[in-house]
This record gives structure tokens, C-alpha cells and sequence, in this order.
């Protein structure tokens, strides 16, 4: 069995986005966390995700911990390599995307690759090298507020160029419209004049198509998950993948269900509020003030979780919290140890309450989500079905259980109002 893909994700739930999207196109996917220090059974998977830390870290450490996936993929066999970061091209000036895009491609011994941000479904479209988020251009959508990576400038060509030494070229949508042989062409031509990145102008699904049939000889790419949906039917094509039946299909899921949130995002806090309105006793609210001054508060969460579990009841334990308390608790604490707290909180309740009979645990928040697989030890992720666009269900054996945990990691901005109850409605 060949290893059709190896992906090297910036973060926990990014991973899982793309790889959702692989599996929606036809593909069998595991996701690892971090480079794996044991061999992994791959027999019958299609692709790999590398998940990695290396969005916000220092831009050696993205370097390095990246080249080291490279290596352990192309151990795996991988027959194409996949750089995913955010489809809001979430990074600074100082890096991670360029350096970390050049060092692959040197490893690679490849002249050039291609930068493909968006994800359309969710409304991240790229026009003339600018990121739109819906309607506003990427600097105009909130995101220009972000707290580690704020993205002041949408045009992606002048983004990149700062953060790398190399030329950056732009295949627009007029290029594409003319379709996959002539976007190669374009592609080609690039390189011959020594152009090593493409950002990559998206508006749909078709784009995406484009994009995927002209890169699928490409040793590397690049993008968001929304070029890995278009990936399998190239594959497919190519005579490389066969048409797999159901590659999403996990085993039955078991075991209490818990919602762990620590994303202030837009988003997750209309989740919070809808779950409320459905539950009004069903959740416990953790604020890092109280978390600052000793155990109690994580004590009474504790507490509350299992007598809801013991009654077999929905149950959310969230940080979640509006901007101005947000803000409130970051002047009080210093916003490294606001996140700490509540990253820690949670991820030693997630610890705790799976031991004692949590089997479907739904996390929502990025760093969030870092903190709690890490915690749990977990250290490879089976990928089933999409709950919505971006977030699927996965699993991984759970020692000394049958069945294993299911787990669904939410990135902040994901999923619909309805998400944290219909999460488990749609899990077998
Ligand atoms: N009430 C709060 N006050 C301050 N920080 C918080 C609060 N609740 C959560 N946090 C922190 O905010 C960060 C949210 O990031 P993350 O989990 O990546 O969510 P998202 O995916 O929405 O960005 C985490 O570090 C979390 O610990
Ligand atoms: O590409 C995306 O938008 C997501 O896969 C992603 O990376 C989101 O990051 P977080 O909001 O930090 O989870």
C-alpha cells in the first residue's frame, strides 16, 4: 500500500480540517501528533497528517520540528508533501509560512510550490493574491485584531515576500479560468524565471479542482485544507487511489459525552450560548481569575461534571468568555498566564473525566485542543465523518476499553450555532 500523502499541519485542529477534507474526497486518513518516536501502522491508510505546534512558535523551532516531519514522511513512503497552515494565512512578518515553505522545498530539492490559503465553503476565498474572509478583505474581518499572529495586510504576494528572500508570483483567476493544463503552463513559466512560491487565486470548488490537477506532480504543496478536498479525485485519476468505500467509517462510539471549550471566538460563543439556552443546568463556567487563587473552582467543575455524567446528561465545562472579560482577565493575570490557566484546568479535567467513563469528548479551541490531546497522551487520530465543514469525528484506542475515545477538536471559528449538541447526534 503506498502512502499517497504526507501532510505537515501548523496546528492541532488544522490538522484535523485537513484531514476531514481528504476523507470527504475518498481518502483513509490518520492524523499523528508530533512526529511519531514509534513505528505506525499504516497498512491501510492512503494519508498521513503530521500535526504540529509551529504556527506561533520561534521560526527555528517551526523550521526544525517541520524538516523533521518531512523526514519521518518520506521514511513512510509519502509520494507528495502537503505544508497546511491557516486558510487565514495566520503568521508574522518573521515567519513560519515563507521559512518554513523554503525549507521543504530545499529538503525536497524542489524548485517551486504553490500557496493555496483558501476554503471556500467556509468563506475563505482568495482574489488578485488578497484573502477575503466572507465579504471583507482578510485585514478587515477581525483578524487584524489576532493576538499572536494580528494579519494587517491582505494582498498574500506582499505578505509572503516579507517573509522570505525568494520571489513570490501570483497564477490569478483569469489564469485558472483557462484550466489546469494552462495554469501548469503559468505555473512553469514562473519557475523559469526563478519564482519559487505561487499564491494561488481561489474563488470556488472549481478553482480548487484547477489547482489540484495542475499540482498533482508537484512534490510540494501548500495551502489550507480546502486544496486537500480536491486532492483524492487527482489522485483517483492518476490510477493511484482506488475508490474506497465509506473511508470515514469508525467503530461505534461509547461512554459519557463532554464539551470542553476554551475559544472566546465568535463562533464557539454562540455555541456556548445555544448549548445554555438547550441545557440551562447543563454547564459549568471556569473564569482564570478564579483558577488563579487555588483549586477550587477546577474542583467544583469536577464535581459538577460527574454528577452530570452519572445521569447520563449533557454536560459543558467552557472558558469562553466575551472580549471584555477576556481583556479584564489578561490585564489581571498577563495573557500567557490567563491562557495557562484555563488550558491547564481543562486539560486535567479532560484527563480525570475520561478516566472516569468519558468516551465522546468535543473540544473547541485551537490551543485548547493542543493542550488536551497533549495531555491525554494521545498520539494518533483515525478520521470519520465531517460533523460540519472543517471539524470531523475521530478516534483512537483507549487502553484497557473496547471502544475507543472519540474525540472532535473545533477550531474557534468552525461550525454551526447548533454544533455542541448536534456534534452527538450525528456520532453512531
Ligand atoms: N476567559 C478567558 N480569559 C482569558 N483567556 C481565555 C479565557 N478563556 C479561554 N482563554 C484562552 O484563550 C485562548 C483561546 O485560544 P484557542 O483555544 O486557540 O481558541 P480559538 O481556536 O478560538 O483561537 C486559549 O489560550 C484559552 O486558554
Ligand atoms: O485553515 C483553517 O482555517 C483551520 O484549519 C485552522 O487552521 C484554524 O486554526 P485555529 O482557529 O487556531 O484552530
Amino acid at each position: 500500500m503506498t502512502l499517497l500523502l504526507g501532510a505537515i499541519a501548523d496546528d492541532f485542529t488544522g490538522a484535523t480540517d485537513l484531514a476531514n477534507n481528504l476523507v470527504r474526497g475518498g481518502m483513509r486518513c490518520l492524523q499523528v501528533i508530533g512526529v511519531p518516536q514509534e513505528a505506525v501502522d499504516l497498512r491501510d491508510i492512503d494519508a498521513v497528517v503530521v500535526a504540529l505546534k509551529s504556527r506561533s512558535c520561534p521560526v527555528q523551532d517551526a523550521v526544525a520540528d517541520s524538516l523533521a516531519a518531512l523526514e519521518w514522511l518520506r521514511a513512510q513512503g509519502a509520494r507528495q508533501l502537503f505544508f497546511k497552515y491557516c486558510s487565514t494565512f495566520d503568521s508574522t512578518d518573521e515567519g513560519n509560512i515563507g521559512p518554513v515553505a523554503d525549507v521543504l522545498l530545499e529538503a525536497l530539492g524542489a524548485s517551486q510550490t504553490v500557496m493555496v490559503p483558501a476554503f471556500p465553503v467556509n468563506g475563505r476565498t482568495v482574489y488578485q493574491g488578497h484573502l477575503f474572509v466572507g465579504d471583507r478583505l482578510l485585514n478587515d474581518s477581525g483578524m487584524q485584531h489576532h493576538p499572536l499572529n494580528p494579519m494587517q495586510d491582505a494582498d498574500l504576494v506582499r505578505v509572503l515576500s516579507r517573509q522570505t528572500p525568494h520571489a513570490v508570483g501570483l497564477a490569478s483567476r483569469q489564469v485558472l479560468a483557462n484550466g489546469a493544463e494552462a495554469t501548469g503552463a503559468h505555473l512553469s513559466s514562473l519557475a523559469e524565471q526563478g519564482i519559487r512560491h505561487v499564491i494561488c487565486d481561489t474563488l470556488d470548488e472549481q478553482d480548487l479542482d484547477v489547482l489540484a490537477e495542475a499540482t498533482v506532480l508537484l512534490p510540494l504543496i501548500t495551502g489550507g485544507s480546502g486544496l486537500g478536498q480536491a486532492l483524492p479525485a487527482q489522485y483517483r485519476a492518476q490510477g493511484w487511489l482506488a475508490t474506497i468505500a465509506e473511508p470515514g467509517r469508525l467503530a461505534s462510539a461509547a461512554g459519557g459525552a463532554l464539551v470542553l471549550s476554551g475559544s472566546c471566538s465568535r463562533a464557539t460563543l454562540a455555541q456556548v450560548a445555544d448549548f445554555l439556552a438547550k441545557h440551562p443546568d447543563g454547564g459549568f463556567a471556569l473564569d482564570p481569575l478564579s483558577l488563579s487563587e487555588g483549586d477550587k473552582q477546577w474542583e467544583q467543575a469536577l464535581a459538577f461534571a460527574l454528577q452530570r455524567l452519572s445521569l447520563q446528561a449533557p454536560t459543558l465545562i467552557y472558558a469562553s468568555a466575551d472580549p471584555d472579560n477576556v481583556k479584564a482577565a489578561q490585564a489581571a493575570l498577563g495573557v500567557a498566564q490567563a491562557g495557562h490557566l484555563v488550558e491547564t484546568a481543562l486539560s486535567q479535567l479532560a484527563v480525570t473525566l475520561v478516566n472516569e467513563g468519558v468516551g465522546r469528548l468535543l473540544v473547541a479551541g485551537g490551543e485548547t485542543s493542543g493542550a488536551v490531546v497533549s495531555a491525554l497522551g494521545i498520539t494518533t487520530l483515525r478520521i470519520g465523518e465531517q460533523i460540519d465543514p472543517g471539524v470531523p469525528w475521530t478516534q483512537t484506542p483507549w487502553p484497557g476499553r473496547e471502544a475507543p475515545l472519540s474525540l472532535a477538536l473545533k477550531s474557534g471559528n468552525f461550525g454551526g450555532v447548533d454544533f455542541f449538541t448536534r456534534a452527538f447526534e450525528v456520532l453512531a
